[in-house]
C-alpha cells in the first residue's frame, strides 16, 4: 500500500478550536495515519497515512500543532483565564487533573456533573476532567463536553476529550475507569474476562507510563476486582494500593437494607464491610456493622433474615433493578463513586470504616495475596488508606469469605496472560454472577 505524505501548514483562525480538537485527535489515533506536529515556531504539521492514493483526501482544513501525549482542550474550555485575576480563585487549591473512561456511558452521565459541580473534591478545588472513549463514542463524547460547556460550572477549568489513553492519561491525579464492555446474550464470563481484561491491561500500560505516579485509581467497569488487578499488575511503578474496585454501591445498599429492617434513617448505619468480590458471591457483614453504635444483631434479632434475605438482596440488588428500571445502575453507582473518593479525601469518622476493592498482599485477615478484594478501610483524608484491623470473624462469615475468596482466585487463573503468569486456565465456579446479571 502507497503511503500518501500530506504536508499542512498551520494557521489556528481556520477552525474552531474544538473542530480542532477533533480534527487532530482523529488523524493524531487513526490506525494508518501518525500525525507529527512541527515545533510551534515553524506552525506546520505534517500526516501520514497508510493509504492508496485514490483514498487521500486533504482534509478541508490545516493543520494544527498537537502537544505531543496531550489531548485537545474542547470549546469553551481552550480559553485561557488569568486565575489569580480573579478574585473567587484566591483561595483556591492547584488544579486536579482527573481522567475519566467511559465517558459517554451512563454512570459517567451521572458522575461528571457531580466532579465538575464542586460536590466531590469541595466548593474550592478547581478541576480538569480528561474524557477517554472510544471511535465508538467520539461524537457522543463531544456531545457530554457541549453539556458540561453549558452548566457553567465555576470549578470546571479544563475539559479535553480522546481516544488515546496515554493522552487522557497525562498527569492524571485521579484515574476513574468506568468504561467497559456490558455482558451480551451467550457471551461466557471467561469471554468477558478476557476483553474487559485486555482494556484495563491496556489503560494499565497507559498509566504506567504518563500518570501522576501518585494517582488514585478506581476501577467501576466489570469485573471490575480483576480489571483492578489487570490494571495494577500492568501498571509497577505505581503503588498496588493506589488502585481500588467499586464495592462501595454494594456497601451502600447493605446500609439500606439494614436501616429498612431496624425502622431507622440509615445514617444511623455505621461499619457496614462489604468483603470479597463485586459479584454475587460478595459477603455484606452484618456482624460487624452497628446500628445507632450497637452491633447489628442486638438490634435486629432475626438471623435467618440476616444470614439468607439480607445477605441475598444486597448480592442481587444490582439484577432486581435492571429488571425494573430496564438498565443498570446507574445514578447511584456515581453516587457511590462520589462518595469513595471522599472517603479517601477525608477523615474517617472515628470508629467508622467503608469498603474498597484494594490489594490484598500484607492483609491482616488471612485472605489469600495478590488479588483485589473488598475490605474495611480507614483513610486521613490525604487519598491514602489502612485496613482496619478490629473486626471479627465468625464461622459463617469465615465460610462466606472463602467461597468469594475462591472466585476471585478463579478470576485470576483466567486471566494469567493478562497479569505476566503465563497461560490462563478458567475454571470459573458456575454460579459466579455480576450482581446485574441476575
Ligand atoms: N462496580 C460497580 O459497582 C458497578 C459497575 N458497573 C459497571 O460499570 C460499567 C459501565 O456501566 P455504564 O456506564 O452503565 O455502561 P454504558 O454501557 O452506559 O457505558 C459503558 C461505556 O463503556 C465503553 N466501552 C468500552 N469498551 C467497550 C466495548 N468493547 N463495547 C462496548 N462498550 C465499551 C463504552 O464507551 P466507549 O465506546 O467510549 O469505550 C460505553 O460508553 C459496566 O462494566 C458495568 O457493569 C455498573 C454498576 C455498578
Ligand atoms: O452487573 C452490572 O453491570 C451492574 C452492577 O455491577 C451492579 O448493579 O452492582
Amino acid at each position: 500500500m502507497a503511503v500518501a505524505e500530506l504536508s499542512l501548514s498551520y494557521t489556528k483562525s481556520h477552525l474552531h478550536s474544538s473542530q480542532l480538537s477533533f480534527f487532530s485527535t482523529r488523524l493524531s489515533n487513526h490506525r494508518r495515519c501518525t500525525f507529527r506536529p512541527f515545533p510551534r515556531t515553524q506552525k506546520a504539521a505534517t500526516i501520514s497515512c497508510s493509504v492508496a492514493p485514490s483514498q487521500v483526501q486533504a482534509p478541508a482544513a490545516v493543520g494544527v500543532e498537537v502537544p505531543k501525549n496531550k489531548p485537545e482542550c474542547f470549546g469553551v474550555f481552550c480559553l485561557t483565564y488569568d486565575l489569580k485575576a480573579e478574585e473567587e480563585t484566591k483561595s483556591w487549591k492547584k488544579l486536579i487533573n482527573i481522567a475519566v473512561s467511559g465517558a459517554a456511558g451512563m454512570i459517567s452521565n451521572h458522575l461528571l456533573f457531580k466532579l465538575a459541580s464542586g460536590q466531590v473534591f469541595g466548593p474550592d478545588q478547581p478541576i480538569a476532567l480528561k474524557l477517554l472513549g472510544s471511535e465508538r463514542s467520539f461524537e457522543a463524547l463531544e456531545g457530554v463536553a457541549m453539556e458540561l460547556e453549558d452548566s457553567l460550572f465555576p470549578l470546571l477549568r479544563e475539559v479535553s476529550i480522546s481516544i488515546n489513553p496515554y493522552e487522557v492519561f497525562q498527569d492524571v491525579e485521579w484515574a476513574l475507569l468506568i468504561g467497559a464492555k456490558p455482558r451480551g446474550p451467550g457471551m461466557e464470563r471467561a469471554g468477558l474476562l478476557d476483553i474487559n481484561g485486555q482494556i484495563f491491561a491496556e489503560q494499565g500500560k497507559a498509566l504506567n507510563a504518563v500518570a501522576s505516579r501518585d494517582v488514585k485509581v478506581i476501577v467501576v467497569g466489570n469485573p471490575c476486582n480483576t480489571n483492578a488487578l489487570i490494571c495494577l499488575k500492568n501498571a509497577p511503578n505505581i503503588p498496588a494500593k493506589n488502585f481500588h474496585a467499586l464495592t462501595r454501591l454494594d456497601e451502600n445498599r447493605a446500609k439500606c437494607q439494614l436501616a429498612l429492617k431496624a425502622g431507622v434513617f440509615y445514617d444511623q448505619v455505621s461499619n457496614a464491610t462489604i468483603w470479597g468480590n463485586h459479584s454475587t458471591t460478595q459477603v455484606p457483614d452484618f456482624l460487624n456493622a452497628r446500628i445507632n453504635g450497637l452491633p447489628v444483631k442486638e438490634v435486629i434479632k432475626d438471623q435467618k433474615w440476616l444470614e439468607e434475605e439480607f445477605t441475598e438482596k444486597v448480592q442481587k440488588r444490582g439484577g432486581v433493578l435492571i429488571k425494573k428500571w430496564g438498565r443498570s445502575s446507574a445514578a447511584s453507582t456515581a453516587v457511590s463513586i462520589a462518595d469513595a473518593i471522599r472517603s479517601l479525601i477525608t477523615p474517617t469518622p472515628e470508629g467508622d470504616w467503608f469498603s474498597s476493592g484494594v490489594y490484598t498482599t500484607g492483609n491482616p485477615y488471612g485472605v489469600a495475596e495478590d488479588i483485589v478484594f473488598s475490605m474495611p478501610c480507614r483513610s486521613k483524608g490525604d487519598g491514602d488508606y489502612e485496613l482496619v484491623k478490629d473486626v471479627i470473624f465468625d464461622d459463617y462469615l469465615l465460610k462466606r469469605i472463602t467461597k468469594t475468596e475462591a472466585e476471585l482466585l478463579a478470576e485470576k487463573r483466567c486471566v494469567a496472560h493478562l497479569i505476566g503468569e503465563g497461560i490462563a486456565f478458567c475454571d470459573l465456579p458456575e454460579d459466579t454472577m455480576l450482581p446485574g446479571e441476575m
